[in-house]
């Protein structure tokens, strides 16, 4: 496993992040456990900080949905980013944790009218807005609420990003965003310059996730900043800011070649600026949002290894703790993951294995045929570049309660993510009268 961040192995051979001896953390924290590197974190902020708002005078969103909790919100506050949220579960976080609502961006392809008001209430900074049906009813509301909204456009500027099928949303067969290339995006820009309560300041697109292909942003910004030119030219109106969306993609394996934040800035920004000058525009704001690109890296997860079974001459089985519960990656997408055992860690490797879940399903397996020092019950399996799309993608499948997550920094570790309860399980479980105790008694009775 490739050690990121703070990561090392400490003199006791031990994984240690954030000054923190990962062993330990299992032994006090249990396991699953996520653990977050606060400075690997905030340093992936400060690199988007340096790149895009110091360099460029842009501004970064820090993508909510990769990991969202209170704690993180204030984190990405100090950091001076901003906040893409696509729910009202998001925005709500984000408020709680009092997170400045100017700087906050609300995406989603299908915001319902009770998400539309409490984005207004509270005052978003923008609402990146995805279709007709939701241009329409936000013009309603905010002339409902007596407001005027900022909002921006998504678009889908049909860009091929070499990734996942499942995760690439440029494209214009895409459930997200306005098609430029049939004439609706054009059709929209009208009827949004036209409503009153609205007032659209830019347009947005995002091609995808896990990208290694930077010419795929700049193809995004020739064929959006071409697009512009020929809407200033049909409406005189011309973007002040434009939203290139996330999708820096990161090192998950060796098969990974993740290109710096500041090569991403420097081939993006100067292709807008020499594009909206080669237009005749003037030159937009550029905004990204990276989300994986800032979480991704600076978490791992920590699993104890529990059963170890040999099917001589095919595969052994190494079962840990959790699974597609804390991590459905796998699972959904194949994705591959580096690990290493935490307590051996600087053990050589001894032997291909494979790592299985604990839930009932043939295909939770975490890593396939992985060389690691021969697993044995009680071990600690550390899996890296789990920060994104990890938490906040779990589930409680098999009724399993999702596990904690500590932030760990300079040898301190402090709970940010409580881990669930069987009581948290049930807590939402409601049992109708004639399903209830005095009917099973009744019945008891009866008999
Ligand atoms: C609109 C939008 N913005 C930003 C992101 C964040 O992408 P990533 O985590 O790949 O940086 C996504 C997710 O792919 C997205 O859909
Ligand atoms: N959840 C996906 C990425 C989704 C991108 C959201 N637009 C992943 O884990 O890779």
């Amino acid at each position: 496993m490739k050690l990121q961040g703070t990561m090392r192995i400490n003199d006791r051979g031990h994984l240690e992040i954030g000054g923190c001896d990962t062993v330990e953390l299992a032994e006090r924290f249990g396991t699953p456990l996520y653990v977050l590197d606060e400075q690997y974190f905030r340093q992936n902020c400060r690199n988007y900080n340096r790149a895009f708002m110091e360099k460029y005078d842009g501004e970064v969103l820090y993508a909510a949905k990769t990991l969202l909790t209170l704690a993180i919100c204030r984190i990405i506050a100090e950091e001076g980013l901003s906040l893409d949220v696509v729910s009202g579960g998001e925005l709500y976080t984000a408020k709680k944790a009092r997170f400045p609502m100017e700087r906050v961006y609300f995406h989603g392809n299908n915001k319902s009218a009770d998400e539309l008001k409490l984005a207004l209430e509270y005052k978003v900074g923008r609402i990146i807005v995805d279709n007709q049906y939701e241009l329409l009813m936000l013009n309603k509301l905010a002339g409902e609420a007596g407001v005027h909204v900022k909002i921006m456009l998504r678009l889908t500027p049909g860009v091929e990003a070499h990734t996942h099928e499942y995760i690439k949303t440029g494209q214009i067969d895409s459930k997200f965003g306005i098609v430029i290339e049939n004439g609706q995006a054009m059709e929209i820009i009208k009827q949004a310059m036209a409503l009153e309560n609205i007032q659209l300041t830019g347009l947005h697109c995002h091609i995808g996730s896990q990208i290694f292909e930077m010419e795929s942003y700049t193809h995004a910004a020739e064929v959006m900043l071409g697009f512009t030119a020929l809407v200033y030219q049909e409406t005189g109106w011309q973007p002040e800011e434009m939203n290139f969306g996330g999708g820096l993609g990161i090192y998950y394996t060796s098969a990974d070649e993740p290109q710096p934040v500041s090569k991403y800035a420097d081939m993006l920004v100067p292709a807008v600026q020499t594009l909206a000058k080669s237009y005749g525009l003037i030159t937009p704001r550029v905004l990204v949002e990276p989300g994986r690109s800032i979480s991704g890296p600076a978490g791992t997860t920590l699993y104890t290894v529990g059963s170890v079974k040999e099917i001589p001459g095919i595969r052994t089985y190494v079962a840990v703790d959790g699974g597609m519960g804390d991590n459905p990656r796998p699972a959904l997408y194949q994705s591959r993951y580096e690990a290493l055992l935490a307590n051996r860690a600087d053990q050589q490797p001894e032997e291909t294995v494979s790592i299985a879940g604990k839930c009932c399903e043939s295909g939770d397996m975490l890593i396939w045929d992985i060389n690691l020092p021969a697993p044995a019950p009680g071990d600690i399996l550390a899996v890296s570049s789990t920060g994104a799309y990890n938490y906040s993608m779990s589930m409680n499948y098999n009724r399993l309660p999702r596990p904690a997550m500590v932030l760990v920094r300079d040898g301190a570790a402090d709970i940010i993510i409580a881990r669930e309860t069987y009581d948290d399980l049930i807590r939402n479980d409601m049992v109708p009268e004639r399903l209830g105790e005095s009917k099973v008694v009744r019945m008891a009775g009866a008999n």
